[in-house]
């Protein structure tokens, strides 16, 4: 670890400077002892006038507020903002204009189902929300890493909460859909449909935050300097690629790190990896509004990008972590209504419900009405509001605070309509106060076809599985039936499969007349990112009579682009390499497993490695590796544990040539170097990710 890194570790743990002064109580009078309370005697009972004990305890008892009812578990961080070339010719919006200006930016990731304590990679939708602190003012752009959404109207919201989260009578599943009353929900309301394929897909289970896409779902507005709108549809691409984990993995991580993707974007931060995302935006001028076999207003469908490309426009950095998780990551407070001047919404229906629901649920998490001045929420530009006192007012605001207001200029002047200031686009609109869904909402399944049919194979087979995981958990089987159905309208081909798997019967082909469209821009194979290896965490295990040269040259080589590689060991401490000296272990198996690491390396010895092949954790970490598509590499000995799970299915390439190479299995049992040529091979691997098409293990 580097001095830099040590002195930022010991720095997070540091309370106050005690050169600074004593602790005291709220009151700032000095605390001569904390550690025992006030009592009559050495055993005798405790004394009310103890205030430094009443006010420790008090504090204590009320440091809880409600969690978010909805993406109660988050990680957060700052970063910024910089737009490529002005985006001027559709949107007035200042933070958008000049290449040159950073605007400052707080992103808080989360997931929605489970509480605050909840493992973080459970099958859910991941949040992905972005407070832009732009010189005019707030903006959020309150997301999530997929582009469609469960319902089109939002006063479907609470009843579609109401079946995800875990059921009433006892609470039970956590961080889960896996169960009775989501399905039942959703199989009666089939506009969930489209938005359920993308919950049943990898999509749900990202390898990292700094590895998913991120969008604005709604359709919004830009609106530039002369009020011209133009439709947007917003997204942030990770330059890392897209990755996911693997169902199984996914569920073992929960156990094995439940702060799985928390820890990954705090370390890779730590690391000076920031994460990086492009912002792209999808243009429809107005009087292209009609022109879709959709409605721009329904959240359950996207523009696909063949249709209207993503123009990139700017990208964003996360370069440091909070100092404090309370403070900052949990009183953030996003709304869809924060907008700036030249971004205005649109009348999708769920758009219109949010721009309600954010800032009631708020007042209430917060306390109150006064949460904006929490630093978190702070815009950089002084607000100069006629809102007054309230629970938790901290601003001492002299004069008057109202308007119109002639005592005195109390009071903020109004902007000009000609001046920086907000003003509503000016849509016309007109009709009758109807309770009514519009009939352009009504085609629930084309595109959740189109999306099946963009999946390549291995991403189908995921699909799936996970249906029919998770209809394996729903106890009615009417349910079930009911949502075999519905995947009928879907696909046939997948409504069979999932009904054989969940012993249902097969259901009459469904009304299903969408033309067999696919979007090739939806499928893993083509979101790779720029092919590099950085930031992904390669597990090297050794044992004692490791060959220590070749391990090192192995582990520069890949250090050098960027991975990070750890050394694990049967035990911690060090092993002793076949040239007698020590090698340093980073961490002890029975402390780690295969589901934490991206790739797996088994470098050979003179003496052969024969601890590692007994060891009942190192093996079942390369079987682990091997199932879940991992790359793994061997070299020399290193090769020899790898084929003594032959026998259990596991595939290794045999050439004429020193390296093999086959699915993401990289071998050189001839020589005793990481040649240029094996190293070159492995980071292939590596770059793929996973490698889904290998013979299934038996374990
Ligand atoms: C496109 C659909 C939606 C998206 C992309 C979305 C996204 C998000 C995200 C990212 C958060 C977490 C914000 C944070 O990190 O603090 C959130 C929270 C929340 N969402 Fe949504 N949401 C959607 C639909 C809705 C709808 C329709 C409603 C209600 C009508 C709603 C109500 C809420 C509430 C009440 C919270 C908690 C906010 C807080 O306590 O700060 N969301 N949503």
């Amino acid at each position: 670890m580097t001095e830099d890194r040590k002195e930022r570790q010991r720095e997070k743990y540091r309370a106050a400077d005690p050169a600074e002064g004593p602790l005291t109580t709220d009151q700032g009078v000095a605390v001569d002892h904390t550690d025992d309370s006030l009592t009559v005697g050495e055993r005798g009972p405790t004394l009310m006038e103890d205030f430094h004990f009443r006010e420790k305890l008090t504090h204590f008892d009320h440091e809880r507020i409600p969690e978010r009812v909805v993406h109660a578990r988050g990680a957060g961080a700052y970063g910024y903002f910089e737009p490529y070339e002005s985006c001027a010719e559709f949107t007035r919006a200042a933070f958008l204009q000049d290449p040159s200006v950073r605007t400052p930016v707080f992103v808080r990731f989360s997931t929605v189902q489970g509480p605050r304590g909840s493992a973080d990679t459970v099958r859910d939708v991941r949040g992905f929300a972005t407070k832009f602190y732009t010189s005019e003012g707030n903006y959020d752009l309150v997301g999530n890493n997929m582009p469609v959404f469960f319902i089109q109207d939002g006063i479907k919201f609470p009843d579609f909460v109401h079946a995800l989260k875990p059921e009433p009578h006892n609470e039970i599943p956590t961080g889960a859909s896996a169960h009775d009353t989501l399905w039942d929900f959703v199989s009666l309301q089939p506009e969930t449909m489209h938005m359920m394929m993308w919950l049943m897909s990898d999509r749900a289970i990202p390898r990292s935050y700094r590895m998913m896409q991120g969008f604005g779902v709604h359709t919004f507005r830009f609106v530039d300097a002369r009020g011209r709108g133009t439709f947007v549809k917003f997204h942030w691409k990770p330059k890392l690629g897209v990755h996911s984990l693997v169902w199984d993995e996914a569920q073992e991580c929960q156990g094995r790190d439940p702060d799985f993707n928390r820890r990954d974007l705090w370390q890779a931060i730590e690391a000076g990896e920031y994460p990086e995302y492009e912002l792209g935006v999808q243009l429809v001028p107005e009087e292209d509004e009609f022109n879709f076999d959709f409605d721009l207003l329904d959240a359950t469908k996207i523009i696909p990008e063949e249709q209207v490309p993503v123009r990139p426009i700017g990208h964003m950095v996360l370069n440091r972590n909070p100092d404090n998780f309370f403070a900052e990551t949990e009183q953030v407070a996003f709304h869809t209504a924060n907008v700036v001047p030249g971004i205005d919404f649109t009348n999708d229906p769920l758009l219109q419900a949010r721009n309600f629901s954010y800032l009631d649920t708020q007042l209430i998490r917060l306390g109150g009405p006064n949460f904006a001045q929490l630093p978190v929420n702070q815009p950089v530009v002084p607000p100069r509001t006629n809102q007054r006192d309230g629970y938790h007012q901290t601003a001492i605001h002299r004069g008057t605070s109202y308007s119109p207001n002639s005592l005195g200029g109390g009071c903020p002047a109004i902007a000009g309509a000609d001046g920086y200031a907000f003003s509503h686009y000016a849509e016309r609109v007109e009709g009758h106060k109807i309770r009514k869904r519009s009939e352009s909402f009504k085609d629930f399944y084309s595109q959740a076809a189109l999306f099946w049919n963009s999946m390549s194979d291995w991403e189908k087979r995921h699909i799936v599985d996970a249906f029919r995981f998770e209809l394996g958990k729903v106890e009615a089987v009417h349910v079930r039936e009911r949502t075999v159905e519905q995947l009928a309208h879907v696909d046939y081909d997948l409504a069979s499969q999932v009904a054989q798997g969940i012993g249902v019967a097969l259901p009459e082909p469904g009304a299903n007349n969408h033309k067999p469209q696919a979007s090739p821009a939806l499928s893993f194979d083509n979101l790779q990112g720029d092919g590099s290896i950085r930031t992904r965490q390669i597990a090297v295990l050794v044992t004692d009579g490791v060959d220590t040269g070749q391990l090192t040259q192995a582990q520069e080589a890949l250090t050098a682009q960027g991975a990070v590689v750890e050394a694990l060991a049967p035990h911690d401490g060090k092993v002793r390499g076949a040239d007698g000296n020590g090698y340093a272990v980073d961490r002890a198996l029975p402390t780690v497993a295969s589901v934490l690491y991206d790739a797996v390396l088994l470098p050979g010895g003179p003496t052969g490695t024969p601890d590692l092949a007994s060891d009942s954790a190192a093996m079942r970490f390369v079987r682990d590796a091997y199932r879940h598509g991992k790359p793994i590499g061997a070299l020399g000995s290193g090769v020899g544990i790898l084929a003594s799970l032959e026998p259990e299915g596991l595939h290794i390439a045999s050439g004429h040539g020193h390296v093999c190479a086959d699915r993401g299995v990289v071998t050189d049992a001839t020589t005793g170097t990481a040649s240029e040529e094996f190293t070159r091979a492995f980071t292939e691997a590596i770059a793929a990710h996973r490698h889904w098409d290998r013979p299934q293990v038996r374990c």
